[in-house]
């Protein structure tokens, strides 16, 4: 079986070298050449897979270790017979702790209290389900719009509309799609961009078209009264500068990018072809998994729970810093900032997640305790 892969797939040797010749490309770099002498194709988010990619190629499967699959011609593969599998849910953690980052980052920067403030979840899957369980937990108020949903199984949802009117933040966390009542390209354009809260926040790290980007601009170059944390950009890997240096945080599509993610991406794919090939699984992640650089934190137990929350967090992942890294990266030409783009996500630093860290609270902090416990962490 001859295997053909991003080379920004973490751990193909060990979970694929068994069944074959792995050949490894830059994913952007994967054309009809390179199939052409291909039986199974790994790829991320950066590769398009589609008719004219692989028609007449010998592929029979595709994998991709993400999340989001608004790169594969799912229809065409249904009428060429072609097997595939995404990873549902595997980056989904890591997307979750991006949003706290920022959160924790712009409440210091605002001097705002993030208890009191009213928040808005777009689209509850693998991600938002997930962040929408965190902040409950941590007892915030939270609104969640998903209308594929809450056709589906009635229940707790609202409209975008009730969003933009009553949150003041919104988190993005919905496919990319362009068909059907609920299609999400431009979901947030210039009209609905209007109606946010002054003093709003909004995050974006679903897939950048999500947000008319021009639009946003417009809207910020005009003094909206609007925090921006954007993590994905229409156009990828050509980010509009301007609207970046308007923007509180601006991040390289990285959200999703701890170490725990990308490796259940290549685990999930791993098992997939192993269904799909009718083998046994015999490869797994915790044999591979490398210790968490930071195992243990002590916290006192008469800590500050806001004070607390914010650091546990940062131990693990500060998205501050990924957006310093961004905005060096942005100021060369055109060029240099596309191939910076790629070359931040391809070189990027270890990030673990909350539950890799155990946190050890003195006395009977109960409400820290019960708030510690909702961020994921372990308790000791
Ligand atoms: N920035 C990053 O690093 C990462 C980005 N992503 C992206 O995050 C997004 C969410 O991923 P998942 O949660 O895994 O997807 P998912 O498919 O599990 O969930 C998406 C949810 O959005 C809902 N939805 C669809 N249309 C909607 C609309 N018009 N309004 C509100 N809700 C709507 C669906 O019903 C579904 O519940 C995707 O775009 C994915 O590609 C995922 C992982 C990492
Ligand atoms: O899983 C997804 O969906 C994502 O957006 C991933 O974080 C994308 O990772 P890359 O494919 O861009 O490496």
């Amino acid at each position: 079986m001859r295997l053909l892969a991003d080379e920004n797939i973490p751990l193909l040797d060990p979970f694929f070298a068994a069944f074959g010749e792995i050949r490894r490309l830059p994913g952007r770099a994967i054309d009809r050449a390179a199939v052409a002498n291909a039986d199974a194709l790994l790829v991320r988010s950066v590769t398009r897979v589609d008719r004219a990619l692989l028609d007449g190629s010998p592929v029979q499967f595709v994998g991709t270790c993400t999340i989001g699959t608004d790169h594969l011609d799912l229809p065409y593969f249904a009428e060429a017979g072609i097997a595939w599998s995404s990873a549902p849910g595997c980056n989904a953690r890591g997307v979750v702790e991006y949003v706290l980052g920022a959160l924790f980052a712009l409440a210091e920067r605002r001097g705002a209290e993030l208890a009191t403030r009213t928040y808005g979840v777009v689209g509850a899957g693998q991600v938002g389900s997930r962040l929408v369980e965190v902040l409950r937990g941590l007892g915030w108020t939270v609104l969640v719009c998903d209308p594929p949903r809450q056709a589906r199984e009635g229940g707790d949802f609202v409209t975008l509309e009730e969003i933009l009117q009553h949150c003041d933040v919104i988190s993005l966390h919905t496919p990319l799609t362009r068909d059907g009542a609920d299609a999400t390209w431009h979901l947030l354009d210039a009209e609905r961009l209007a109606q946010l809260k002054p003093g709003c926040w909004l995050i974006n790290a679903s897939r950048g078209a999500v947000v008319d980007n021009p639009a946003l601009k417009a809207h910020l170059s005009g003094g909206a009264d609007l925090e921006v944390v954007l993590d994905v950009w229409e156009g990828e890997p050509e980010v509009d500068v301007e609207l970046a240096a308007l923007c509180r945080l601006a991040t390289p599509h990285i959200a999703g990018y701890s170490l725990d993610g990308k490796l259940r991406g290549t685990e999930q794919i791993y098992q997939a072809f192993c269904a799909w090939r009718g083998e046994p699984a015999q490869v797994e992640l915790a044999q591979l998994l490398p210790p968490a650089w930071l195992g243990e934190l002590v916290l006192h137990e008469q800590a500050d729970p806001a004070w607390a929350l914010a650091m546990v967090c940062r131990a693990v992942y500060d998205p501050r810093l990924d957006d310093a890294a961004f905005r060096r990266s942005l100021l060369g030409d055109a060029e240099q900032r596309r191939l910076g783009f790629d070359a931040l996500r391809k070189h990027y630093p270890m990030r673990r997640e909350l539950p890799d860290l155990t946190v050890r609270v003195g006395g009977t902090a109960q409400q820290l305790r019960r708030q510690l416990a909702a961020l994921g962490v372990r308790l000791a």
